[in-house]
Parts: structure tokens; sequence; C-alpha cells
């Protein structure tokens, strides 16, 4: 018996003249972080935003705890690149407008206490009463976390949340996702194009071959020790054969398997590989 939260069976997203991937099938398991990697255009924004429910696959379903996904749903969380908050609202009403989406049985003491709290996780309690245009990049993606985190959403979804920052505030905030996401147990979706974030993060990174027609050509299980550092990673065991795999993927292999599938490949169980333990 396994512990899938979340089932994407053979979904294709199709537009007239393009394929843009196909076949499509991973699981994610509960409390489970799972990182989609492969080149622009193979088409990781249009899977996130088909587990969001902001789009629909052409082909094939998505279940969510057995459920076929039906739109958007506070179950599942969106942080989005460009943070997406309300430029007239505080740090702290942007937080508190999701806690009383989410219960909205809840007065506003109880919904204010819990933004702040959601707040004081990424470290942000001074900055509560800033409104947007008041804080950093890295600030305003530290309250686009602590949205996303208050509603406990079933699902968190990342696409991309630090591509937009500088590298020393990327790298904390890299390690913030992971101390909050492993204290809460919490099942994480994310896209990106940095390889080492998705060593950092990842439990299991999905390879994409390059489109259109992309498919999942591999699955890569992080055997990695936790807790992990960026500091550290680069000088733990295994931490060497896992990257030059993927970015062998990424340089030679994403555009050499694209097309038709190799012979014996099995889109519902595409090849695993076990690196870093
Ligand atoms: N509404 C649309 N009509 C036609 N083509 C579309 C539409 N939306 C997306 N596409 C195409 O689908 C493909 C995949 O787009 P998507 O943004 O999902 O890729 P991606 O892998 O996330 O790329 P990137 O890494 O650059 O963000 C692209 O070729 C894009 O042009």
């Amino acid at each position: 018996m396994t512990n899938r939260i979340v089932s994407v069976e053979g979904i294709a997203r199709k537009f007239p003249g393009l394929t843009v991937f196909q076949n499509v099938w991973f699981g994610i398991e509960r409390g489970e972080f799972v990182c989609l990697v492969g080149h622009s255009g193979c088409g990781k924004t249009t899977i996130l935003n088909i587990l969001a429910g902001l789009d629909t696959p052409s082909d094939g379903v998505v279940l969510v705890d057995g459920k076929e996904i039906e739109g958007p749903s506070l179950d599942r969380a969106v942080i989005f690149q460009g943070h997406a908050l309300m430029p007239w609202l505080t740090a702290e009403q942007n937080v508190a407008f999701a806690v009383s989406c989410r219960n909205p049985s809840w007065d506003k003491g109880r919904v204010r206490d819990a933004a702040r709290e959601a707040l004081a996780r990424v470290g942000l309690t001074q900055a509560a009463e800033r409104k947007p245009s008041q804080l950093s990049g890295g600030m305003k993606q530290r309250v686009g976390i602590a949205r996303a985190l208050s509603v406990n959403p079933k699902l968190l979804l990342m696409d991309e949340p630090f591509s937009a920052l500088d590298a020393l505030t990327r790298g904390s905030l890299q390690e913030e996702v992971s101390r909050l996401v492993t204290e809460a147990g919490q099942t994480a979706f994310m896209i990106t194009h940095d390889v080492d974030e998705a060593i950092l993060l990842a439990d299991r990174i999905l390879l994409m071959t390059n489109g259109p027609e992309a498919r999942v050509a591999e699955v890569v299980h992080n055997r990695l020790a936790r807790p992990r550092t960026r500091a550290d990673l680069h000088h733990m065991p295994g931490y060497h054969p896992l990257r030059d795999h993927i970015m062998d993927f990424l340089i030679t292999r994403s555009r050499t398997l694209a097309g038709t599938p190799p012979a014996g490949y099995d889109a519902r169980n595409p090849p695993v590989v076990e690196l870093g333990g």
C-alpha cells in the first residue's frame, strides 16, 4: 500500500500543431519533495499549472487523494517566481487574506495570530506592517512562502521560486524552505533550472526530455543524507556522481533521448536511477 497523494496518469498538453508533452506519468508520496528538471519549453510550467488546477491536460488525468483535480484549490498552494503579492496590503494582510479564505469561520484575532506566526516562521516579524514596495525581493518571496504554508496545503507547488533572487538570498531561502518543508512534513513539487537546488531539496528528481513531445526520461532518487546545507552539499559522499548524472542529462541526453522513446521504455515506469547514497 503506497502513501501516494498525487497521481499523474498519462497526461498530455496539446496546442494546434504542437504536442508539448505526452504520456507523462508520475506520483508524489505524502511528505515527499519532487523536483522537475528540463530545458525551457518542455512543459514544466504547464505541468505545474495542471497540478495547480490552472490548466487542464488534453489527455490523461491528475488525481489528488484519489479525486480528479477540478480547478484551483487552497489544498494546492503555489509559490510563483514573481511573488504575486497584493501591493495595497501589508505583508501581514497578504498572509491573513489567505488564512481567512482557508478558515472562513475564524475571527479576526485568530486570523491575525496565524498570519503573524507564519511570518515569524520565515523571520519577518519586524516587517509585518510593511507593504510589498517596502520589502526586498527576498523578503517578498518570504511573504509568498509564509502565505503558501499558512494554509497548510496538501501540496506545495513552486515554479522556480528563487530564480529572480541574487545568489546569496537564493541560497538562504533554499535552506529555509528545506527546513520548513521538512519540519512540517510538507509534500512539495518544484520546478527548477538550478541543479544544486534540486539536489539540496529533492527526494526525487524527474528528468524531462526536450520538447516537443517531451516525456519523463528518467527518475533520479536522491539518496544524499539529510539535513543538507548548501555549504556542505559538495563535500557529501555521492554528491559528485549525482550532479554529474543530472548535468550530463541536461547537456546531452535530454536532446538525444528526445523524440521516439528507446526500446523498452515504459512511460508508466520510467527508468529509476539511485544516486547520492
Ligand atoms: N496557450 C498556448 N498556446 C500555444 N502554445 C503554448 C501555450 N502555452 C504554452 N505553450 C507552449 O508550450 C510549451 C511549454 O511551455 P512551458 O512554459 O510549460 O515550458 P517550460 O518548460 O516551463 O519553459 P521555461 O523553462 O522556459 O519556463 C512552449 O513551447 C510554449 O510556447
